[in-house]
C-alpha cells in the first residue's frame, strides 16, 4: 500500500510522474484494492499551499470512510526563482510599531484578516478601475478574485488577490514604511499613553487597525510576493518582523498579476490555519466584498451589493457588519439611512452616522469615507467630492445610477450631476440627522455633544443648507431644563415678539447672575443661553434667523423690546430706596467719565438694572471681548475691524453704593476717588473686561486700607479687636 506518508516522501521526479503536471489530483486508496485511484480535478489558480515557498505534493484532506482515504494532492509548482536580493532595515517608526504588535498579547488577533481582506479589495478595486479607464488590459486572468488557503500541517495561512499588484519599488515603499496614518497615529497614541498597557493598545488597534503589519501579530514569518501586470517579472518581500527585510526580484512565481501573502503562523496562532476558524472570520469582516472570496476553494461571500436589497429583508446584524466593514471598526454606528430614491436623482445607498470620531481626542482629521458606486460598480472610494467637508464624519456608500459608467477623475470632480448629487446628499443627511434628533432626544443629544463642532463648521461654511445645520443645534435655555432647539424657541416666543435672545457665558449659574440677565429674571421672555464661543459667533455672524433679529443682551437695553418685557414681567414692585438726588445726576455721571476716560467714553443712567449697581455695555459681548484679549494685536485689529469699540458705563441711580459713593464724592472727593476706582474694577470684571490684576489689587489694598482707618477712627480700636 502506498501510504500519504510514503507518498510525501517519494522523490521530486517521481513525484511528477504520479502526479502529472498543472492539475490537482486526488487519490483515492482502499485497503483492499491498493491502488491509487486518480481523479483529476482542475482549481482555479495554482498557487495554492504554497508555504513560503515550498510547494511540493500535500495531503489535502482526508475522507473520514472507513474504508477509504482521500488524499488531494496538489499539483507540483515549481519554487519562485529568485535573484537581486537585498536587505533592507525598516524605518525606525515602522520597527517600534512591528516590535509593539509582535510581543502584543492582543486578545483579537483576527483583525488582521480584516485589514489584509480590506487591502486585497483596494487593489482589486484599483485593477478594476484601471480596465474600465482604460489604463490596463482586462486580460482574463482567472478574473477579480481573493483566493485563501489554509494549511493546518504547516502551519500556514496564504491569501491571493488578482488585484494590481506592486512593483519592487512600490512594495519597499509601501511594506517598509508606515503609509497608513492610522498607524502612524497608533505609534504616536502609545508614545503618549504612559506604559502602552493592554487595554490602550487593544483599543487603539480596534479603532485604528495597523493595516499591513497586523500579520505580525499571529506569523513568524510574513512573505509577500506580488507581480504588476505591466512587468516581466514578481518581487518578493520577507520578514520576520524583527528589524529588517529582504526584497528580492522573483520569476517563476506563478500567476501573471497579484499579490500573495504567506504567513507563517505563530505556534499560538495556529487556529487561522484551519478552515473553519478562517471562514468564521471572513464571514464576519469581508461578507459585502464584492469580489469572490473562496477559502480551499470554496465561496465563502454571498456578492450582492447590500444597497440594492430591499431593506425590510437587510437585518441588524448585516447593517452592523457592512459598517464594520466599510468603518474598519468595531465600534457600532449611531444612526443610520438605507436610502432609495428616483428624483431627483435614482440614488441607493446606505449612510452611516459613527458614534464616535478620531477628531474627539485631537487624534487626527477625519477623511471622507462614503464610496461612489454606479450600478454596483465603484467610481471612487472614499469620494471626498460627495459631501462637503464638515460631513466629513459620515461613512457609507452612494449608488447613483445617473452617473455615466465611464466618468473620469477629472470630470466627475467639476460634473453638474455630482454637484446635483452632493445637493440631494447633504440635504437627506441633514434632515435624517433631524429626524434623529426628534425620534430620540435623549440619543441625539449624547450624539450631538461630540459632534457639534462638525455642524458648527458647517454652518460658517455651507450657507445654502446653513438654516437647516442651524435646527440641529442644541442650546440651554431660561425656560427648560433640556436642550432646546431654535425652533422651539420660536415657538416660546410671545406675541410680538420680534427678536431672539440670547446671553453668552461659561455656565447657567453664571449667566443666571450676570447683571445684564437682571431684566429678564423676573420675566418669562425666553432667552438662549450660549455656552460655546463657536454658538456666539455663529449668532454674530448671521445677525437673523426666519426675519427675527438674534439679539444680544448684553448691548444695549434700546435693543431689548421692553414692552414686551414689561408685558410678560409680573409688576416689579418700586423700591422706595433713596436715588441719586435729581440735581446730582449730571455732576456725578460727568465725575465717573472723567475718572475712567480709557475705560468709558459715556455714562448712563439704567433702565435694565435693579440688583447689580453698574454695568458696561459697547457693541462686543463680554465673552467676545475674552476671545479678543487671547489674541495677539494684529488678530485682535483684523477682529474688531470696523467695530464701534467705544463703551457705555450704565449705573442703577437706586443702588445704595451709587448713593453712597456720590455722598462722599461731594464730602471727601479724594477717599471717593479711591472708592471709584475699586467699584469700577468690580463692574469691569462683572462686565466681562479685563482689568490689570495688579493693578486692582493694589487698588483694592488701598481702599480697604482707607476703609479700616475710617472704621477704626469711629469705633476706636477696642471695638475692633
Ligand atoms: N494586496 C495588496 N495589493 C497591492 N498593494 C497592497 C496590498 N496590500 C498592501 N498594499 C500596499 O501597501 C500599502 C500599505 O498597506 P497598509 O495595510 O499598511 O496600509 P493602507 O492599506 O494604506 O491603509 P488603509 O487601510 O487606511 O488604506 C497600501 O496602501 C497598498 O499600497
Amino acid at each position: 500500500m502506498l501510504s500519504k506518508q510514503s507518498i510525501s516522501l517519494l522523490g521530486k521526479q517521481q513525484r511528477r510522474a504520479i502526479l502529472g503536471r498543472s492539475i490537482k489530483q486526488v487519490a483515492l486508496i482502499t485497503q483492499q484494492q491498493q491502488f491509487f485511484h486518480l481523479q483529476s480535478k482542475i482549481t482555479q489558480n495554482s498557487i495554492r499551499n504554497l508555504p513560503m515557498g515550498q510547494m511540493t505534493a500535500r495531503l489535502f484532506s482526508e475522507k473520514q470512510d472507513e474504508n477509504a482515504q482521500e488524499i488531494v494532492i496538489e499539483e507540483p509548482v515549481q519554487e519562485p526563482v529568485i535573484s537581486q536580493s537585498e536587505k533592507k532595515e525598516f524605518k525606525a517608526e515602522t520597527r517600534k510599531l512591528l516590535d509593539i504588535v509582535a510581543r502584543s498579547i492582543y486578545t483579537d488577533k483576527e483583525v488582521f484578516i480584516r485589514e489584509l481582506m480590506s487591502n486585497s479589495s483596494d487593489a482589486l478595486e484599483k485593477q478594476r478601475y484601471a480596465e474600465i479607464s482604460g489604463s490596463a488590459k482586462s486580460n482574463d486572468l482567472g478574473g477579480l478574485h481573493i483566493d485563501i488557503t489554509t494549511n493546518e500541517k504547516e502551519r500556514t495561512l496564504t491569501i491571493f488577490d488578482s488585484g494590481i499588484g506592486m512593483s519592487r519599488k512600490e512594495i519597499t515603499d509601501n511594506l517598509g514604511t508606515i503609509a497608513k496614518s492610522g498607524s502612524q497615529e497608533f505609534v504616536k497614541s502609545l508614545q503618549n499613553s504612559q506604559k502602552g498597557d493592554t487595554q490602550t493598545l487593544e483599543s487603539i488597534i480596534g479603532q485604528f487597525g495597523v493595516g499591513f503589519y497586523s500579520t505580525f501579530i499571529v506569523a513568524d514569518t510574513v512573505e509577500v510576493i506580488s507581480k504588476r501586470d505591466s512587468n516581466d517579472s514578481g518581487v518578493r518581500w520577507i520578514s520576520d518582523g524583527s528589524g529588517d527585510y529582504e526584497v528580492a526580484t522573483a520569476t517563476n512565481i506563478g500567476f501573471e498579476r497579484g499579490t500573495k501573502i504567506v504567513m507563517k503562523l505563530k505556534p499560538e496562532s495556529r487556529e487561522f490555519s484551519k478552515e473553519s476558524e478562517v471562514e468564521k472570520v471572513l464571514k464576519k469582516y469581508s461578507l459585502f466584498i464584492t469580489y469572490p472570496i473562496k477559502i480551499n476553494g470554496k465561496l465563502v461571500n454571498n456578492l450582492q451589493a447590500i444597497w440594492y436589497r430591499d431593506k425590510r429583508d437587510v437585518t441588524e446584524d448585516e447593517y452592523e457588519r457592512f459598517y464594520e466593514h466599510l468603518a474598519n471598526t468595531k465600534i457600532p454606528y449611531k444612526f443610520k439611512l438605507h436610502y432609495s430614491t428616483d428624483v431627483p436623482l435614482s440614488i441607493k445607498g446606505i449612510i452611516y452616522i459613527p458614534s464616535t470620531h478620531n477628531e474627539k481626542m485631537s487624534m487626527q482629521h477625519e477623511t471622507s469615507n462614503v464610496s461612489l458606486y454606479c450600478r454596483k460598480v465603484l467610481i471612487k472610494d472614499k469620494c471626498q467630492e460627495l459631501l462637503p467637508q464638515y460631513l466629513r464624519f459620515v461613512k457609507g456608500v452612494i449608488d447613483c445610477e445617473d452617473l455615466p459608467l465611464n466618468i473620469s477623475r477629472e470630470t466627475y470632480q467639476d460634473s453638474s450631476l455630482m454637484l446635483k448629487l452632493r445637493n440631494v446628499l447633504t440635504r437627506r443627511i441633514l434632515k435624517m440627522i433631524e429626524d434623529e434628533m426628534k425620534r430620540d432626544l435623549k440619543t441625539y443629544e449624547k450624539w450631538f455633544q461630540d459632534f457639534q463642532h462638525f455642524l458648527k463648521e458647517g454652518i460658517m461654511m455651507d450657507t445654502e443648507h446653513q438654516e437647516q445645520i442651524l435646527k440641529l443645534i442644541r442650546y440651554h435655555s431660561n425656560y427648560s431644563q433640556d436642550t432646546i432647539s431654535i425652533e422651539d424657541y420660536l415657538k416660546q416666543m410671545k406675541p410680538k415678539q420680534q427678536k431672539i435672545y440670547y446671553i453668552t457665558g461659561a455656565t447657567k449659574e453664571h449667566v443666571l447672575q450676570s447683571p445684564y440677565y437682571e431684566p429678564f429674571a423676573n420675566s418669562d421672555v425666553p432667552v438662549i443661553m450660549l455656552f460655546n464661543q463657536a454658538d456666539e459667533i455663529i449668532f454674530a455672524q448671521k445677525q437673523t434667523y426666519k426675519d427675527k433679529i438674534l439679539t444680544n443682551i448684553e448691548s444695549s437695553f434700546d435693543d431689548i423690546e421692553q414692552d414686551v418685557l414689561r408685558a410678560h414681567s409680573p409688576q416689579q414692585e418700586e423700591t422706595d430706596a433713596p436715588a441719586l438726588p435729581e440735581e446730582d445726576i449730571t455732576p456725578f455721571t460727568l465725575w465717573l467719565k472723567n475718572e475712567f476716560p480709557l475705560k468709558v467714553q459715556k455714562v448712563a443712567i439704567s433702565k435694565r438694572l435693579h440688583n447689580s449697581p453698574a454695568v458696561i455695555y459697547g457693541q462686543m459681548s463680554s465673552s467676545m471681548r475674552m476671545i479678543m484679549q487671547m489674541m495677539d494685536q494684529s488678530q485682535r485689529q483684523q477682529v474688531s475691524g470696523g467695530m464701534d469699540q467705544s463703551n457705555t458705563l450704565e449705573i442703577n441711580i437706586k443702588h445704595p453704593l451709587i448713593v453712597k459713593l456720590n455722598q462722599l464724592r461731594k464730602k471727601d472727593p479724594k477717599r471717593a476717588q479711591i472708592y471709584a476706582h475699586t467699584f469700577m474694577d468690580t463692574v469691569m470684571l462683572t462686565s466681562g473686561f479685563q482689568t490689570d490684576l495688579q493693578q486692582s489689587s493694589s487698588r483694592s489694598t488701598k481702599a480697604l486700607n482707607e476703609f479700616l482707618v475710617e472704621v477704626t477712627r469711629k469705633h476706636g480700636h477696642t471695638e475692633l479687636n
